[in-house]
């Protein structure tokens, strides 16, 4: 067949929900699509990379996104993919068609859906059959190194996730990125030389249950918090009753939330944190209110609030009242000036390529 077209449709996600920092996440139905059509017909294009990149949703009007295909993050991750395997460019003559309805540094891992849908637009571009899920979760921990929302956003559902420790070796490769998303274009100028792949089985997965009743609940501020600047207020060591409090918690929340009917109280107590949102309330005017103030006895329906991935979201978990709750926290938010809109979310599947 001449022309060749598939869509990658990947979740948004929810990272840490309250004790988890760095290790747990939660797929949400909030989908970033990508409509790729390739003209196999074609033997040479004047494309830059063969590739033509067009763009609507979230940032669409702001130039946030960048066309290029050098320079975009999903098409520079898939780039990654195909050099990795010999491709320098993708086949003649590509069209990726982003749409993409989540929102850009809110806490809902735009980054990360970008970088596991990038990692399948090379797996497919490319017709890297071999490459398997497990496979293509270590290219995607090359580029963003926690692990929790790439493993949501590539497997679905609510999973914990957990790395490999690297060896001082691969710690020092110098093509391992230091910042959380790769700084600079994929290979930097092509030098025709082929980037060195993953190291194998840097990470992992185990999908926990979900109670068929919990519902998310996202109250999504109009302003962004990067996440690499989310990461910098952290400190480096914390007190050592601070992350006994989460181990305590994270070894809650997993059963707490599989639990049908789900218990309110319970699960309220396995969402609290003390290892990323007290340090993050600097950057996310009225967070530590939030999360003190809503309570399932102050609010029939709640069962839990925290801060989704890093900020500024605020998720919260119910099994009704979303309307009510919701409303509750936009009016916190206004105390501050600061204008939201919500959403109400379900448990996703993992990501899909769909042929036609
Ligand atoms: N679909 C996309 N196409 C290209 N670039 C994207 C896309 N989605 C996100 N990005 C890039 O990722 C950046 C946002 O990443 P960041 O890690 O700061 O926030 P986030 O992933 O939305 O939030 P969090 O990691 O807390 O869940 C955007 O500013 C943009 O540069
Ligand atoms: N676990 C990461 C998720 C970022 O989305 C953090 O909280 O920084």
């Amino acid at each position: 067949m001449a022309t060749e077209s598939f869509i990658i449709k990947t979740p948004c996600s929810s990272a840490n929900i309250g004790p988890g920092f760095d290790v747990i996440g939660l797929a949400l139905s909030m989908y970033l699509e990508l409509q790729v059509t390739i003209d196999r017909s074609k033997t040479s294009s004047s494309l830059p990379l063969n590739c033509r990149v067009t763009y609507e949703g979230q940032g669409e009007d702001s130039g946030d996104i960048s066309l290029d295909p050098e320079v975009n993050l999903l098409t520079r991750v898939a780039l990654y993919v195909l050099r990795c395997h010999g491709q320098r460019s993708f086949p003649v003559e590509t069209h990726v068609h982003i749409k993409n309805p989540i929102p850009l540094g809110r806490g809902l891992g735009s980054s990360g859906a970008a970088v596991v849908a990038g990692v399948l637009l090379g797996k497919e571009c490319g017709k890297l059959d071999h490459l398997t899920p497990e496979r293509l979760f270590d290219f995607c921990l090359m580029i963003e190194r926690h692990p929790d929302n790439v493993g949501a956003a590539l497997f679905g559902g609510f999973v914990g996730t957990y790395l490999k420790p690297l060896t001082p070796e691969e710690v020092a490769r110098k093509e391992i990125p230091l910042s959380e998303v790769l700084p600079a274009p994929a290979g930097g100028v092509d030098t025709g030389i082929r980037p060195p792949e993953p190291p194998h089985g840097i990470g992992h997965h185990i999908k926990f249950p979900w109670a068929p009743e919990i519902k998310a609940v996202a109250i999504i501020p109009e302003f962004e918090v990067p996440t690499a600047k989310a990461r910098e207020v952290l400190p480096a060591v914390y007190p050592r009753n601070d992350v006994t409090f989460n181990l305590q918690r994270i070894a809650l929340l997993p059963v707490a939330l599989g639990q049908s009917p789900p218990d309110p109280e319970l699960i309220y107590l396995a969402m609290q944190d003390k290892l990323h949102q007290p340090y993050r309330q600097t950057l996310i005017p009225g967070l530590t209110e939030i999360v003190e103030s809503m309570t399932p006895a102050s609010m029939p329906g709640l069962l839990g609030v925290c801060l989704s991935g890093a900020g500024p979201t605020i998720l919260a978990l119910a099994t009704g009242n979303f309307e009510e709750i919701a409303t509750k926290i936009i009016d916190h938010f206004k105390k501050n000036n600061i204008v939201c809109n919500w959403k109400v979310l379900e448990p996703a599947e993992g990501t899909t390529v769909i042929r036609k």
